[in-house]
């Protein structure tokens, strides 16, 4: 069966040649606009995902009344219950089968919304889990700058730099339920609609044998995205997958893809072999946003500007230049 034909990157051996490891994130990022990178724990340590998947189980598992103080608001931080996101609506006759929950940045050490009482004890690490991921980005941005030949090449690096403001970036511990049996519609087949993410990238953290992740071909076909690819079945955990999103796509007027995606029941005919586990899934994403009162200018690259994609910004002069937090609000509507 078909899976899809994503690259393996290890970005965490110094031994490997920077602009070689740049060059080969670009040329994923444009023809799959998703990227698998190698985690043998350079980047992020693999106890702190191993805990970062322990401290979610006790979360959504934590009673309702506590998860209900925590409701999600106006600021996408907080938790979201059963269907009540649904990600493609014009395609799903109900929700998406999935609880959230989202942690914006923490200030000082301290989550700036409510948390669980149940999992009160671990704010310092997810504190710690929030910074991993965020520097962990901040080196895929720079790598991005240095393959696009960007000038400076810490050009979209320094566009999420905490220190240049807030932003939107989100950590998002996500559950999917296991379905039971009296609910096998078609249409409760989904556990998370087709869909894009928003931000410049996204990076995934998925368990081993956990799959049910699918991308949308070109040719419009769908297929599933393997948790542990070829060359990574001794790792000491799945790859962490990256994807380019919406914005870092318009910012390069198309070049870098976002790619549409979803999640599905496993099982069904587009299983990938030796991953049919059909318990609760577990996933972590960490959807990475540039400072949001930035202003998306012409990204100082020739092979961006000589790229003519689909939408883009606008050249200087010729309209309002967006900041990546209206990027955002044209998404959300
Ligand atoms: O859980 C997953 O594998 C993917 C989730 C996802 O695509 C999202 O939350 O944007
Ligand atoms: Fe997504």
């Amino acid at each position: 069966m078909a899976v899809a034909n994503i690259p393996v990157l290890d970005i965490s051996d110094p031994s490997q040649d920077e602009v070689r490891v740049a060059r080969d994130l670009v040329e994923a990022a444009i023809e799959h606009g998703f990227i698998y990178i190698k985690n043998t724990g350079g980047d992020i340590p693999i106890d702190a995902v191993q805990g970062a998947f322990h401290l979610s189980k006790e979360l959504f598992a934590a009673p309702l009344e506590e998860k209900q103080q925590c409701r999600i608001q106006k600021n996408n931080k907080g938790w979201a219950g059963m269907q009540y996101e649904s990600l493609d609506p014009k395609n799903q006759r109900s929700g998406d089968f999935k609880e959230t929950f989202n942690f914006g940045e923490f200030a000082s050490g301290q989550p700036q919304q409510p948390i669980p009482p149940s999992i009160t004890h671990h704010t310092s690490q997810i504190d710690t889990f929030y910074d991993h991921c965020y520097n962990l980005t901040l080196k895929l941005n720079h790598l991005l700058g240095i393959g696009l030949n960007v000038n400076p090449p810490t050009f979209f690096r320094d566009a999420h730099l905490r220190a240049n403001g807030a932003s939107s970036s989100i950590l998002r511990l996500l559950y999917y339920p296991s379905l039971p049996m009296t609910t096998a519609q078609p249409e409760a087949n989904v556990r998370a609609g087709a869909h894009s993410d928003y931000g410049s990238l996204t990076m995934l953290f998925r368990l081993p044998r956990q799959p049910g992740l699918e991308i949308l071909l070109p040719s419009n076909k769908w297929v599933p995205v393997p948790v542990s690819p070829p060359g990574t079945g001794s790792d000491p955990a799945p790859p962490i997958l990256v994807n380019i999103g919406d914005l870092l796509s318009y910012w390069t007027n198309g070049l870098l893809r976002s790619t549409v995606h979803r999640v599905v029941f496993n099982g069904g005919e587009n299983s990938v072999k030796g991953e049919t586990d059909t318990d609760a899934r577990y996933s972590i994403a960490y959807f990475c946003h540039p400072v949001g009162t930035l202003p998306l200018t012409a990204v100082p690259s020739e092979r961006v500007k000589g790229f003519k994609g689909k939408g883009g910004v606008k050249e200087e002069g010729e309209e309002k230049v967006l900041t990546a937090d209206e990027h955002l609000m044209m998404r959300y509507v």
